[in-house]
């Protein structure tokens, strides 16, 4: 079966919307809320919304395999109360969903990046733990499973330092497990299991890179000066936490516009999209704007890097 129309309504895609998510509209039916981050191939995912029609599901995945295995899984069930999007959970949990809004968090086995070099991944950090705490109603909870004892552990401690959580327990080989492909094959191996738990006490306040729905843009009259932009083409802007960079400019004679490429990173969340530069005969003058296809999120850096062109181009005026 390929992805088709009746498998695409379990997707959301959250760039194309106004942030955070209508997490009580998107469903069609207002039901109490849960997040699962990194769901693999779904057998979690699928089997609560499948024993909890009266409870609704969110998933949030980087493997765009997993998003497309799932759907199919949720079409051939005819479930419901499941909605799943493909976005870095890091990114997704502290900025796509209104504070206080889901009533449990699990993530199951996800990746543990043992290597120092790669401890920015690990969703285990106490910032991670705080944009949990962030979404989850009080008297909410999180559920962590995994294998490995150090993750289990720092997730254990960022919980408690950020002091939002109570009831904060870490069980070796407790007796319910999730029976996902990942615990499955590690109970195969006869490793050892953990389980972190706590409840919800406090909500912190988040600072989002995200926010309005404002569509960055800039009109420029008569003549732009390309010629400016040709020049800074992988020059490297940055400003107070933010940096964008434009690669590459493509020429639609046939749209009378530029495409121009661009990379812009908040602290560490990397986008890359295109500013369109688009030639208005009516009103004589130029539009700078994002490129409606992979709208990226209008994060500051991408907000600045609209102006930033608008700016550069307009020295020709
Ligand atoms: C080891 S697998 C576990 C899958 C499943 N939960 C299970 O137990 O079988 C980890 C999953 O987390 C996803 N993942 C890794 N980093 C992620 C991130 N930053 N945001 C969302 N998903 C992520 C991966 O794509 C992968 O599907």
């Amino acid at each position: 079966m390929n992805v088709n129309v009746d498998t695409l309504k379990y997707f959301i895609d959250p760039a194309s919307m106004s942030l955070p998510v209508d997490t009580k509209n998107i469903f069609g039916k207002d039901r109490e809320l849960f997040l699962e981050v990194g769901f693999g191939n779904g057998e979690f995912l699928v089997e609560m919304a499948e024993n909890h029609p009266e409870y609704n599901f969110f998933g949030l995945e980087l493997s765009l395999i997993s998003l497309v295995k799932v759907q199919k899984q949720l079409y051939k069930k005819g479930l419901e109360n499941v909605r799943v999007a493909l976005v870095d959970a890091r990114f997704g949990v502290r900025e796509l969903f209104s504070r206080e809004s889901f009533s449990g968090f699990y993530m199951n086995f996800p990746c543990p990046w043992p290597k120092k070099s790669h401890a920015r991944k690990r969703l285990n950090d106490r910032e991670f733990l705080t944009s949990i705490a962030a979404i989850l109603k009080k008297d909410g909870f999180f559920q962590l499973y995994t294998d490995d004892d150090n993750f289990a552990m720092d997730f254990k401690r960022s919980a408690e330092a950020t002091g939002c959580f109570k009831d904060i327990e870490l069980v070796k080989n407790p007796q319910m497990g999730v029976n996902t492909r990942y615990e499955q094959k590690w109970k195969k191996e006869n490793r050892d299991i953990f389980r972190v738990y706590g409840v919800k006490v406090m909500t912190p306040n988040i600072e989002k890179i995200t926010g309005g729905e404002e569509m960055p843009h800039s009109w420029i009259g008569g003549v732009i000066d390309i010629d400016n932009l040709k020049k800074i083409i992988n020059e490297r802007f940055s400003e107070n936490g933010t940096t964008y960079i434009y690669k590459n400019i493509y020429l639609d004679l046939f749209n009378e516009r530029y495409l121009v490429e661009t990379i812009a990173v908040d602290g560490d969340f990397e986008q890359k999209f295109y500013i369109e530069v688009k030639r208005k005969s009516k009103k004589d003058a130029w539009i700078v704007r994002l490129n409606g296809h992979g709208l990226p999120y209008r994060t500051k850096a991408v907000k600045r890097a609209v102006y930033g062109l608008a700016e550069i181009l307009k020295k020709g005026e």
